[in-house]
């Protein structure tokens, strides 16, 4: 066998190099200019319930943005109790499956899901050297997660000598690690970096060893050992029963990130951050009455993208110098909201928040349009705090909301996936929230006691510390911040804090620009040393 593995070794050549990959945007000879998509082919099995195989494939390459075709190699009656029944179909047929699709539609990658017999292995092996594609990811199905054999005991071995050493990455289970290293027990992390190894030696050039069901662990935590170096991939781990699927679905999201270009470790990060987001989404989702039930693939249709390109226009490093105005304070020096906009702006503010909580509606229209051509003719983003209505109206670049306003999947709905969001939060929970329904930032506070707020609960460096470290969005810290206790929020030292928001300091002044320019040169003097 290691002669074998040896050959096949030595006749695959690494990812991306194997067949000239043209980005599919950009594809198109002479002859052919159409549009490309990336296209992933998937060899599953049909589940009824459409959880998990083909049909979860299809779904998790639609939502990456892939084209996926399918050769089915079974039909299984299955739902979310149990699987009643697989039915194979003839080796014939999926020959001539892969034959249809593989001679004719430019496939970019193929995903391997369940292969019920060895005689299929050895089909698609063949297929796969007549007409070779960019990358192979072999989810190596063995046992539903009800517990149900989906594969012969005599396909493992087909899966180690025949189809491991083809392939770029195998995403083994860690029930299907220890069925294909004999029986090994797996029960640490360290465990399955050893696994990972041992699997390597098959001939794969990543392995992937999922560990979705490790026991007592409060992550969900993967390992990726890419022949050099084992990397510890961790998410969190969603509290539901919806998880039928997950491996179908990652294997299909890696195939789907690697035909658009990326590079495993890439693929792999992008998947997992989407599996994580689809179960989070889908938590408390109710389809069918047994234990383990599906997930909505297609969350991203209802809510924004988090980890797309969507809206390249949002830089978190804008959070720097939040400036917030205040109308009440306003009045008493006597200025004019963009009298106050401007003055901010000169000091070197590099986002600002027209709260105007008293405000007449027509009164704030009119004044938050000229804000916004100041803005802009500053090249700073302006948001409306609270009011929708306001920032749709003058096409303003976004909203901030409380825990207690509109929430942020509907204020998506409203303002569309261009517009910037941000949340006030206060705990992990808060933030953990914001992230999952599509907020741009957090707003974390109050940090220290203020006026500006009345009854606001202040959560202190230590509170605002709890909330960066969880937080997978950028945060700006807020709440009875100025030039005498920035330098002790920005030294927290803490990766997701991006900046300080500031009411009075700026604006219940009597010259607004000196203070702006003073809390400037602290947050830079800061910046500086933390280098
Ligand atoms: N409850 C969960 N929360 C977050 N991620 C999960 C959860 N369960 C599984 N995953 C992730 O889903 C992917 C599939 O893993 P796993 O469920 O172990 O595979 P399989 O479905 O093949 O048994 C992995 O990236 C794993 O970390
Ligand atoms: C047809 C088919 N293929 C694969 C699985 C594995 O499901 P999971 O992704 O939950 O391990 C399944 N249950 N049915
Ligand atoms: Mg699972």
């Amino acid at each position: 066998m290691a002669a074998l593995v040896e050959l096949f070794h030595f006749h695959s050549s690494p990812i991306l190099q194997r067949r000239s990959h043209v980005p599919a945007a950009m594809a198109g000879s002479g002859e052919d200019r159409r549009r490309r998509m990336p296209h992933v082919l998937t060899v599953a099995g049909s589940d009824s319930g459409a959880g998990a195989g083909v049909q979860a494939d299809i779904k998790a390459c639609g939502a990456a943005g892939a084209y996926c075709s399918s050769v089915v190699t079974a039909v299984t009656a299955q739902n979310t109790v149990s699987v009643q029944g697989v039915h194979p179909l003839p080796e014939d047929s999926v020959r001539d499956q892969l034959r249809s699709v593989l001679s004719d539609m430019a496939v970019d990658v193929v995903k391997t899901g369940m292969l019920p017999s060895p005689g299929v292995i050895k089909v698609l092996c063949d297929s796969l050297r007549e007409f070779p594609v960019q990358a192979l990811v072999v989810d190596p199905v063995m046992v539903s997660t009800s517990g149900d054999r989906l594969t012969s005991h005599s396909t493992i071995a087909g899966y180690r000598n025949e189809l491991l050493p083809m392939a770029d990455i195998v995403t083994p289970n860690l029930k299907e690690a220890s069925a294909l290293l004999g029986g090994m027990s797996l029960v640490t992390v360290a465990d399955m970096c050893t696994a990972a190894k041992e699997i390597y030696k098959f001939g794969p050039r990543n392995v992937l060893l999922k560990g979705g069901d490790l026991p007592d662990s409060s992550d969900a935590i993967d390992v990726l050992f890419d022949g050099e170096n084992c990397h510890e991939l961790r998410g969190l781990r969603i509290k539901t029963r919806n998880t039928h699927g997950t491996g179908c679905t990652l294997a299909s999201s890696i195939a789907a990130e690697l035909a658009k270009g990326s590079s495993i470790l890439q693929a792999v990060q992008a998947a997992k951050s989407y599996v994580e987001s689809a179960l989070h989404y889908s938590k408390d989702l109710a389809i069918g009455h047994g234990p383990q039930g599906p997930f909505d693939h297609l969350f991203r249709l209802k809510a924004h993208d988090l980890n797309s390109d969507r809206k390249p226009s949002f830089n978190a490093n804008d959070l720097f110098l939040y400036a917030v105005t205040d109308s009440g304070m306003n009045k008493r020096w006597g200025r004019s909201i963009t009298e106050a906009v401007k003055a901010c702006l000169d000091g070197g503010a590099t986002i600002i928040q027209l709260r105007e909580k008293e405000a007449e509606t027509r009164n704030f229209v009119e004044a938050a349009t000229m804000c916004l051509e100041i803005c802009l003719s500053y090249g700073v983003p302006l948001l409306i705090n609270d009011r929708v209505d306001v920032a749709l109206a003058c096409n303003a670049d976004g909203v901030h909301v409380g825990q207690s306003d509109m929430p942020v999947s509907m204020v998506r709905k409203l303002i569309g996936p261009g517009k910037i969001i941000g949340v006030s939060c206060k705990t992990p929970a808060h933030a953990e929230k914001a992230w999952a329904d599509g907020a741009d930032y957090i707003g974390c506070g109050g940090v220290f006691p203020t006026n500006t707020k009345a009854n606001n609960l202040t959560v202190g460096l230590d509170g605002l510390k709890a909330v960066c470290l969880s937080s997978k969005l950028p945060v700006v810290a807020i709440g009875g911040i100025g030039a005498g206790n920035a330098r002790s929020v920005m030294e927290t030292g803490v990766p997701k804090l991006k900046g300080v928001a500031v009411v009075s300091a700026l604006f219940d002044r009597e010259c607004v620009v000196t203070e702006t320019r003073r809390l400037r040169s602290i947050l830079l003097e800061v910046a500086a040393a933390t280098k």
